[in-house]
This record gives structure tokens, sequence and C-alpha cells, in this order.
């Protein structure tokens, strides 16, 4: 899987993702009345606002990019309208021709991480059926609980030809409360990362490996240890733009080859309208206006690789 995400990477030269995260406040008022007038303010219609919002973006960038980043908590806090507004977003994604890395980072002991990875990147048997549940590409996973509770996932990830990326040094403000801990010296970041490397060694697919890593933007100097521990594993790399990352901070993250991480930006693209830089656009043309901001994101990338 995580080759064909490559190629998709090399064809559209755009290491970017782009983070599917939809609040209401996001969204522009045609678009909340809109799916209000069919369904009333509810949580069909929250749902119904989510959908064409994203839609909508898909439409005004899909030829620009790889690959979308749903995070499923934006569609839980609806329930299940929500979680339908997420299977219809993946589905159309697909059909556009985007990876999906769906976003739950998932993690349990064995016997329900099994069930995670099966209801995310596998297929329920039903009978004497079997269905894809939710059917993303790509799975964030939580390695909180060790071996067994990653494994599972690994498993699917071979039997599927799916792919992971594995939480090892997170972008958010108190990510080294634990992550930075020493544990006979060395950073708890990096034991993850030896573990990571050592998951994915059964899964190359090429020169990189489907059991992917997530590295926020926002270390650096972190970053660049990460890239040596593990050359053959893929990061995933959110905390770009909104967060702070910026270019120059992501160049530890990539490889001489110029390939080895996939940038995330979510409200920097989705929310791209209501931001000074791209107001111009109102909120009629938000479409427009991701478009215009995954264009320069690209741009600003491809300056330090
Ligand atoms: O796994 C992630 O994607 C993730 C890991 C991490 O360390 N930091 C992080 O921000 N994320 C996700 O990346 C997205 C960042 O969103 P923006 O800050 O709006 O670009 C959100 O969906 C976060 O849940």
């Amino acid at each position: 899987m995580i080759r064909q995400l490559i190629d998709k990477i090399q064809k559209t030269k755009a290491p970017i993702c782009v983070g599917l995260d939809p609040m209401l406040s996001y969204i522009p008022e045609h678009v909340m009345k809109k799916a209000f007038e069919e369904f009333g303010e509810t949580l069909e219609g929250a749902a119904e606002a989510i959908w064409l919002f994203n839609k909508e973006i898909v439409d005004h960038v899909y030829d620009l990019i790889p690959s979308v980043k749903p995070q499923i908590a934006m569609y839980e806090q609806f329930g299940i309208e929500g979680l339908k507004a997420y299977t219809k977003t993946v589905n159309y994604c697909q059909e556009k021709g985007l990876f999906v890395i769906g976003d739950a980072k998932r993690g349990d002991i064995g016997s329900t991480s099994a069930a995670y990875a099966t209801a995310h990147i596998g297929q329920v048997k039903v009978g004497n059926k079997s269905f894809s549940a939710f059917g993303t590409d790509f799975l964030t996973v939580n390695p909180y609980l060790g071996t067994d509770g990653v494994k599972p996932f690994v498993d699917v990830c071979k039997e599927e030809d799916k792919g992971l990326f594995i939480l090892v040094k997170t972008s958010n403000p108190s990510s080294g409360e634990f992550q930075d801990q020493l544990i006979n010296g060395r950073p708890l970041y990096e034991l993850v990362a030896d573990k990571v490397v050592e998951w994915g060694a059964d899964c190359m697919d090429g020169t990189y490996s489907n059991v992917g890593a997530v590295v926020g933007a926002t270390y650096p100097e972190m970053s660049r240890i990460l890239r040596k521990l593990m050359p053959n594993t893929y990061f995933l790399v959110p905390g770009y733009g909104a967060q702070g990352g910026t270019a120059e901070d992501l160049k530890p993250c990539f490889n001489e080859d110029g390939l080895g991480a996939i940038v995330n930006s979510s409200r920097g693209i989705i929310a791209a309208y209501k931001s000074e830089k791209y107001a111009r656009f109102g909120g009629e043309h938000f479409g427009e206006a991701s478009r215009q901001a995954v264009i320069d994101m690209v741009t600003d990338i491809n300056r330090v690789l």
C-alpha cells in the first residue's frame, strides 16, 4: 500500500495529505443553510453540512494531492449520523483516486485491537459474507498498550495490503510529558521508534514498510534523530500550519531522495477562507480558497526538499 501512495506522491509532486477535520464553525453559512433546510437543526443536519463541505473541498483539490486524512472525532461528535458522513467521505475520496488515512488512533488489548483493525482496514465476517466497514487505506494507531495491542493491526495490514501510522512523537505541547521520559538513558519515543521498525520489518513494500510512524512537525530536532533510527519507515507529519510547524521544520522528516514523509494540514486547508491570507475568496468560494492553500503548501514544502 505504501508503494502505491509513494507513486501518487511522486505523480502529484505533493508530499501532503489534506486533513478533513470538519467543525461546524468552519462551514460557511450557505452550506449550513442548505443542510438545515433539508434536515433541520439536527444531528442529520450537521452530518449533511459536513458532507457537503467535505465534498466541495475534495472536488477542488483532488487533482493536486495524493491523500486525505479524515479525523474520525470530528464526525463521531454527531454520533451515528456523523459516522455515516465519515464513511461517505472515505468512499468519495477513494472514488476520486485519493488514498485515505483514517485518523482514529486506535489501540487496546489484543482482542479489542483485532476488532478495531477489522473495522477500519479489514473485513468483517457476517455469516458466509465479508464486508469492509470503514475501508480506509491506512490507519493511525496508538502503541501505548505494547506489542500485543499493535500486532492485530500489523496482521490485518499484511492480509489486506493496508498501511499504518503509529504514534511515535506527537506534535502537541504536552507530548514530552511521557514521550520524552528517559528509560535506561533513552527517550521513550526512541524506544517506540525501535519497535515500529521491528513491527514493520515483515511488512516491507519496496523500500518502505507499510508500518509507518507519526512524527510531529513541531519537534524538528527529534525528527532528525527519528529519521536516522527509522530509515525505511514512512512518516506521517502533522503540525504544519495551524500548530506552528514550518517548511524548514519538516526538512529533517524527509530522506535524501525527497521521500519518507507525508505532511498533513487540516485547519490550514479546510478553513483557509477564514484566514486573512485567503479572505479574498469569501465563504461562497471556500473550495477555491482551499485549492489555493494546497498549492501554496506544496510550493512551500518543495522549496526545502
Ligand atoms: O495522528 C495525527 O494525525 C496527529 C498526530 C499528532 O501528533 N498531532 C496531530 O495534530 N495529529 C492530527 O493531525 C491533525 C492536525 O490538524 P491541524 O492542526 O488543523 O493541521 C488533527 O487531525 C490531529 O488529530
